[in-house]
């Protein structure tokens, strides 16, 4: 059994306005230990699911089971002690502005009736594990963005939580802090084996630490698996704007970047080869020129760490006759990379 199991749930919220449903049909399965992404544009459910993980709410239907528990069969003292287990992050830090630093951080250990001194030596341990050493006596209003989510995340980890829950995290940093917010969280997942559940709607937060990604539409998982399947070869529409978000400069505004492209090429044919890690050996290229008679432009390419590999993307005009593109392509699609062809007008 994993960690995480989610079967058949579902959620509906009765407004004066009617029915919503934030979540339907909703099966997922994450192994203790991952570093799981849940990636959606606003109001895809993300945070409905994350509530339903953390027992602030409870299913409509189906069931949510957590570390062989059933969050819905959870009460009083269970449920309190299920809670313990479980740290959130959020992305406004909430922290207690007139308490130090290290109140903060002790605060969830007051909250379970941990002695005073017990839980400041905790507090103490936890501030140092995130770099803030000899910060104690600050206050949140004297540390930058970055330094207030490192309490946050001090502060979550002070029952020693199995699964941390990050909401929006890094949302409210800027790039250079978000990266560094990002490692500190990484780091905590292999050192201490955490289970980490993070919604987004970056997909460089997916890319950089998560192992494997759910992406959210409309209350449903469209997509889901290993970060570098997902990346390499996404399927659904919502998927490749989220990818494109990162491998375009205007962010992903546009829906089909290739057919763009395609219009400033007009002579040739436009393909995005899509490479991970192992596969960026392979002499694709050599191969094309050697098997038909097209000659190859580079037009684009980018290497992208993911957590466990890279992503590569080549972007190439084929020049040729008909018949040698279509020989072309399909020499391509035997080589175990991803290829997208543009769509001409
Ligand atoms: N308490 C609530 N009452 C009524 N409707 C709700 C409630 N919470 C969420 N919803 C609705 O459920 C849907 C999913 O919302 P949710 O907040 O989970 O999405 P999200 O992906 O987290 O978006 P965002 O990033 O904007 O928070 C939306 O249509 C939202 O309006």
């Amino acid at each position: 059994m994993s960690y995480i199991e989610l079967h058949q749930v579902a959620k509906t919220y009765v407004t004066k306005s009617g029915t919503v449903t934030a979540l339907n049909s909703i099966e997922l399965a994450i192994e203790s230990g991952t570093i799981f992404g849940i990636v959606g544009y606003s109001g895809a459910g993300k945070s409905t699911l994350l509530r339903l993980l953390n027992g602030l709410e409870q299913a409509t239907e189906g069931s949510v089971v957590i570390d062989k528990q059933l969050v819905s069969s959870l009460k009083g003292k269970d449920l309190r002690e299920f809670r313990k287990g479980i740290g959130m992050i959020f992305q406004h830090f909430n922290l207690l502005w007139s308490r130090t630093l290290l109140e903060n951080v002790a605060l969830p250990l007051e909250l379970i009736g941990v002695g005073k001194a017990e839980r400041l030596e905790k507090a103490r341990e936890l501030l140092a594990l995130v770099g803030l050493e000899g910060r104690e006596e600050a206050y949140p209003s004297q540390l930058s963005g970055g330094q207030k989510q490192r309490v946050g995340i001090a502060r979550a980890l002070a029952t020693e939580p199995k699964l941390l829950l990050c909401d929006e995290a890094t949302s409210a940093l800027d790039p250079q802090t978000t990266s560094e917010t990002l490692a500190l969280l990484a780091d905590i997942n292999k050192k201490m084996g955490v289970t980490i559940v993070l919604i987004t709607h970056e997909m460089e937060v997916i890319r950089t630490i998560c192992h494997k990604v759910a992406v959210m539409e409309q209350g449903k998982i469209v997509e889901m698996g290993d970060v570098i399947n997902v990346f390499s070869r996404p399927k659904k529409e919502v998927t490749k704007r989220f990818v494109q978000q990162e491998t375009v400069p205007d962010g992903g505004q546009q829906v089909d970047i290739l057919k763009e492209l395609a219009k400033n090429y007009p002579e040739g044919k436009i393909v995005k080869l899509t490479f991970t890690g192992e596969r960026a050996q392979t002499p694709v290229i050599s191969k094309l020129i050697r098997h038909t008679d097209v000659d190859v432009n580079i037009i684009q390419g980018q290497i992208q760490p993911t957590q466990t590999s890279s992503i590569g993307t080549l972007v190439l005009e084929l020049l040729g006759n008909d018949d040698e593109l279509l020989k072309a392509i399909d020499i391509l699609n035997t080589q175990g990379i991803g290829v997208e062809v543009a769509e001409y007008e």
